[in-house]
């Protein structure tokens, strides 16, 4: 079951807080799609949205043109795995994984098998008396083992060690690979996710920054290093992300798609031209270091 989730001038709001303000947006097919933004941009709100936590207060918001809340069919189908706190929950691993089996219709227990050994999870151990890396493992395990058709990790890496994360990472593409889903991620660990994101959305205020294709919006950043005064005359008329000057050298950030006719100049100028990292492109289109 392939899944288009379409958000129509949506809102939130929290009280008189508005956390979420006219967000139009269509997440469409099987891919993995990076959900960043800085701290409180509403990233969870709208993810809450998308797993039927909570609804709109204003605008439409559907899966495969139904309505999202309170619809069993999509609350079935969409799973988002969060930074839940376990500390009172009496389960061991084992119950808890069997306690997911029941509600979830594409849970592969064998998969889940897989990941208890990959994670190295104590099956029989209290999941309350496991330590934070640990239970995040046993929820990236549960999101995964339950191959729902939408899948949502927001920030689900909390506490995990390096080692840790990038079993997750190799096993959520090889995963979505053999059973393609769409799966989104939130995270704040931007330059170390990146590889796995087929598309990129940014969240800023509440509202939507963008929605992009995540080798089209790399295309678009690009850093002009060189003498500061041919640096100056090319970034004429773009739009300038950052600007760094040493001495008589300046490296500057541009977010724009330049032409061949354009990289061609650049060199024959002398100037450098170098991809802008996500990491970099999300800082400084939310607002540099401010
Ligand atoms: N239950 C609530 N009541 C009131 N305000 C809330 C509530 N939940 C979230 N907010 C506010 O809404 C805004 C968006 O919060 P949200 O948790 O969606 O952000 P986020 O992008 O997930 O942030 P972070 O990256 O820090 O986790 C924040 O200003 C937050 O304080």
């Amino acid at each position: 079951m392939t899944y288009n989730i379409k958000a129509q001038n949506v809102s939130v709001f929290y009280k008189d807080f508005k956390a979420l303000d006219d967000i139009s947006v269509s997440l469409e097919g099987n891919k993995i799609i990076g959900m960043i933004g800085r701290n409180g941009a509403g990233k969870t709100t709208f993810l809450s949205l998308l797993a039927a936590f909570r609804d709109v207060s204003r605008g439409v918001l559907e899966a495969n043109q139904e309505k999202i809340f309170e619809n069993p069919k999509v609350m079935q189908d969409v799973f988002l795995v969060y930074d839940s706190n376990n500390k009172d929950l009496d389960y061991t691993v084992q119950s808890m994984l069997d306690h997911v089996k029941k509600f979830r219709p594409y849970y592969d227990e064998e998969y889940a098998m897989h990941l208890v050994e990959r994670f190295k999870l104590p099956l029989k151990k209290s999941v309350k008396k496991l330590s934070k890396g640990m239970q995040s493992a046993v929820n990236a395990a549960i999101g995964l083992a339950s191959r729902a058709p939408v899948t949502i990790f927001d920030e689900v890496y909390l506490g995990m060690d390096a080692p840790t994360r990038s079993i997750f990472y190799k096993e959520l593409l090889e995963d979505q690979t053999n059973h393609p889903r769409m799966i989104i991620l939130s995270t704040h660990l931007v330059s170390e996710m990146d590889h796995l994101f087929d598309e990129i959305v940014i969240i800023d205020q509440g509202e939507l920054l963008l929605h992009e294709d995540y080798d089209t919006l790399i295309n678009r950043g690009v850093e002009i290093t060189g003498a500061a005064e041919s640096v100056d005359h090319f970034v004429n008329g773009k739009e300038i992300l950052n600007e760094e000057k040493l001495g008589g050298t300046k490296a500057v950030m541009v977010y724009e798609t330049l032409t061949e006719q354009e990289q061609a100049e650049a060199r024959q100028q002398g100037l450098d031209l170098q991809p802008i990292s996500l990491q970099d492109l999300f800082i400084h289109l939310t607002g540099g270091e401010s």
